[in-house]
């Protein structure tokens, strides 16, 4: 499996955020998108997983699924943590799992890898921002899906939430997944950089 981008333009707002953007990542290869604020590390992102329309150039899969889209075999994890407030914990994660389809992990195994399961019952309401982002990454176990797009994904990590998230991401690489990360800090995997928008 490779993904690849050539020439990819990207305008927000109808000014041009970057261009001639040529990228690519390898079945267990993860690619840390770095760059200024506003350099559209973000839109990139969403430029992959289908949420936005490239303004030119190309962004492909090659040796996927073949009968799924790109969009359709990626995980999208961005800057909010896309949770309901008045849903429970394990509730949260069924309703991703129903949405986005197929179960991977089960729920009880995905929110023991995340440190989560002595809050399964809890309303999504009362977690701290690293349970929810905990919970987010939780998202990732449950649903199986190859290629991994991750904002910033360890803000509001403590320092073991970060190794924590670190090894999930060297497992899902030694299964053969691909990640791209937007990211200000390290990601304690080793990556190769993407540099956009001069130097950070
Ligand atoms: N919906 C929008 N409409 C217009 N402009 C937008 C929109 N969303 C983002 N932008 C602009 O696009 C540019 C890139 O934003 P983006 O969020 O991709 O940057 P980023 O590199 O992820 O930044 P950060 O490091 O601050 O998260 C910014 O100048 C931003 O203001």
């Amino acid at each position: 499996m490779r993904l690849s981008g050539r020439g990819v333009r990207c305008v927000r707002g109808g000014r041009e955020v970057f261009s001639g953007l040529d990228f690519e990542a390898s079945a267990g290869e993860a690619l840390a998108v770095i760059g200024p604020n506003g350099s559209g590390k973000t839109s990139l992102l969403r430029l992959i997983a289908g949420l936005l329309a490239a303004a030119g150039g190309s962004i492909g899969l090659e040796g996927g699924e073949g009968e799924l889209t790109l969009p359709e075999q990626a995980h999208y994890l961005g800057h909010r943590d896309a949770l309901k407030p008045a849903l429970s914990v394990v509730e949260n994660l069924a309703f991703w799992r129903d949405f986005l389809g197929g179960e991977a992990f089960p729920i009880a195994e995905s929110l023991a890898a995340v440190g989560l399961d002595h809050a399964a019952q809890l309303p999504a309401a009362f977690l701290s921002a690293g349970q929810r982002r905990r919970l987010s990454i939780a998202r990732l176990l449950t649903a199986r899906r190859p290629i991994w797009l991750l904002d910033e994904p360890t803000n509001a990590l403590d320092t073991a939430g970060q190794a924590m998230f670190a090894a999930l991401m060297a497992d899902h690489l030694a299964g053969g997944g691909l990640i791209i990360a937007a990211t200000h800090t390290p990601l304690g995997i080793a990556a190769r950089e993407l540099r956009i928008g001069g130097a950070s």
